[in-house]
């Protein structure tokens, strides 16, 4: 499990170590880190460390501090090395030691921003250590305008070097992952002590490129994570397994409500889902001429047209496909939800269920959704602002509705109503496909007809009773990106359309089933490579 946590709670974990005068100790374990890190993918694109350049932006701050140590220990090792210190002081001990390293030090308020940006654009490596954790807001002035000419110059151009963001790209949030422009959007960022939620929910990891963590020694300190990721250990061990003597009814059997009319599709594409991600049985409830055409696509799924009382099932989804006018599938959404059964609800249900849900009604809206949601809720949050907030928008939809909230995107989230979320981002940009949510709504709802009732199997991994619906989401929303991005590699990176993404499934589960824990490969003693 990859645990992130707020900016303040990294600050209560040093707390204990800063007061037995450790401070400048856990400064040097960052910088370390970081300079390695920087090392390491100077030598993985094929550079040479002694002689490429490197160039350091600073605020005044302990942000700073790290870069300046960083760039110091570069130094040593040959680098050419140029800081551009962007406040009116700096962490003094660490310029101190940057210079006594022979570094070169160049002050914004000295030079003509354009040329300093096309200097420090051209650089090998780029290190962005403006703003940290204690920042509030974004970059002003004339910090600002610097980081936005680099931000320009490197587009378009093919700037030869990487960027690597000291703990966070400056300007991004750590608790909340909103961002604050100008932002440099980073190759790399290397974050110290714990990854910072920021780094790990939209829009803040559109910027944070691979995310490293450098541990500092305060990794005890740590409470209840802000934020989780199950890793491919995590997702080997909730995979659920059949038992020698299992039928395809103790498998679990899931009910779909999905498709009309208009949309007959999503019916199809839900139960290839549901049928790709291991479950007993699954039936389909709807009209006639849907059910003909699942029958035909799906000859495994047993269809019926009649009431959702009437059939016996360990979980049902509904929704995939269904719009405001459907109103028979609607009464059986409803109905659904109504039997304390587990419940995946998608797109057409979304508006039609009643405000006061429970955890084990997963939502599955995408932002536009959210937002609908958010604002019959007496919210006034568009689609915009979802997008620009995600993290807030799941956390606060959940809380409301007493739901599980899947909020689907690059990152999808998954808010429990207790207060745990998860983050996964395992796909590509090829999911963004027509039906590949119909997919995801079949998967999640295998998950929840084998899953919902084993409690002590979350306990094994680590899930606590009150998360784990939302963990069985998240268990979902991986095998589904996983599945995506292990279609378009099979087209060596080309594009996929819905119906490839569960036709990969089986071989992504069972190539992730034989991990025991593979997600969070130690690449050396010092920093962990998050994706
Ligand atoms: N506290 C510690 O012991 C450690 C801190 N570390 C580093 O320290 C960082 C946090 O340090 P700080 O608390 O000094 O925070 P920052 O480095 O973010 O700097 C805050 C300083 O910048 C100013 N500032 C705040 N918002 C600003 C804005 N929008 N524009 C311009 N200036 C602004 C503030 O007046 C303050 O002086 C972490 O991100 C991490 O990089 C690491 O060295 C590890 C150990
Ligand atoms: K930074």
């Amino acid at each position: 499990m990859i645990s992130a946590y707020t900016g303040t709670q990294v600050r209560h974990a040093e707390e204990p170590l800063l007061a037995a005068g450790l401070g400048d100790v856990l400064m040097q374990r960052a910088a370390h880190g970081l300079a390695v890190a920087v090392i390491r993918e100077l030598k993985a694109r094929g550079l040479r460390v002694y002689g490429s350049s490197v160039a350091v932006l600073t605020g005044k701050g302990n942000n700073g501090g790290d870069g300046l140590y960083a760039a110091a220990f570069l130094a040593a090792r040959g680098m050419r090395t140029t800081a551009i210190l962007t406040a009116d002081s700096a962490h003094p001990q660490a310029l101190a030691a940057f210079e006594r390293a022979g570094g070169r030090v160049r002050h914004l308020s000295d030079a003509a921003p354009g040329g300093l940006a096309a200097d420090t654009a051209r650089a090998d490596v780029v290190i962005d250590a403006v703003l940290g954790t204690g920042a509030k807001g974004g970059l002003r002035g004339s910090a600002a305008a610097l980081i936005a000419a680099i931000a320009e110059a490197r587009t378009g151009s093919a700037a030869p070097g990487f960027v690597v963001a000291c703990d966070l790209p400056s300007g991004v949030d750590a608790d909340t992952g909103e961002v604050a422009q100008p932002v440099l959007a980073a190759d790399l960022t290397v974050t110290f002590g714990a990854a910072k939620a920021g780094l790990l929910a939209d829009p803040g990891a559109d910027f944070s490129g691979r995310v490293e963590v450098v541990p500092i020694g305060i990794e005890e300190n740590f409470e209840r994570p802000a934020l989780r990721r199950l890793d491919d250990g995590d997702i080997a061990a909730l995979l659920p397994r059949p038992e020698r003597r299992a039928h395809k009814y103790s498998r679990g059997v899931l009910g779909v409500v999905a498709g009309s009319a208009d949309y007959p599709g999503a019916a199809v594409l839900a139960c290839r889902g549901a049928l790709a991600a291991g479950v007993g049985m699954v039936r389909y409830l709807g009209p006639p001429e849907v059910a003909d055409l699942v029958r035909e696509s799906c000859p495994e799924v047993v269809c019926s047209t009649g009431a959702a009382a009437d059939n016996r099932v360990q979980a049902w989804l509904v929704g995939s496909g269904m719009g405001p006018g459907d109103h028979e599938q609607l009464q059986r959404a409803r109905d659904a939800v109504e039997s304390g059964l587990p419940v995946v609800a998608d797109a057409g249900a979304l508006p039609a269920l009643p405000d006061a849900l429970a955890p084990h009604v997963v939502l599955t809206p995408h932002a536009g959704e959210l937002a609908a949601l958010l604002q019959r809720l007496g919210g006034d949050e568009d689609r915009a602002a979802v997008e620009a907030g995600t993290l807030a928008a799941v956390r606060r939809a959940a809380a409301l509705t007493g739901a599980t909230v899947l909020l689907k995107g690059a990152t999808t989230l998954v808010a429990a109503p207790a207060g745990g979320v998860f983050g996964q981002s395992d796909g590509t940009p090829w999911l963004a496909t027509a039906g590949s949510g119909d997919v995801l709504a079949g998967i999640i709802g295998a998950l929840l007809a084998q899953l919902g009732s084993d409690v002590e199997h979350f306990g094994k991994a680590g899930v606590e009773p009150g998360a784990r619906w939302a963990a069985v989401a998240a268990l979902g929303a991986a095998l589904h990106g996983k599945a995506g991005r292990a279609a378009s590699d099979a087209c060596l990176g080309g594009p996929i359309a819905a119906g490839g993404i569960a036709d990969s499934l089986p071989h992504v589960w069972g190539k992730v089933s034989t991990l025991s824990n593979g997600g969070i490969r130690k690449r050396n003693s010092h920093s962990q490579p998050l994706r």
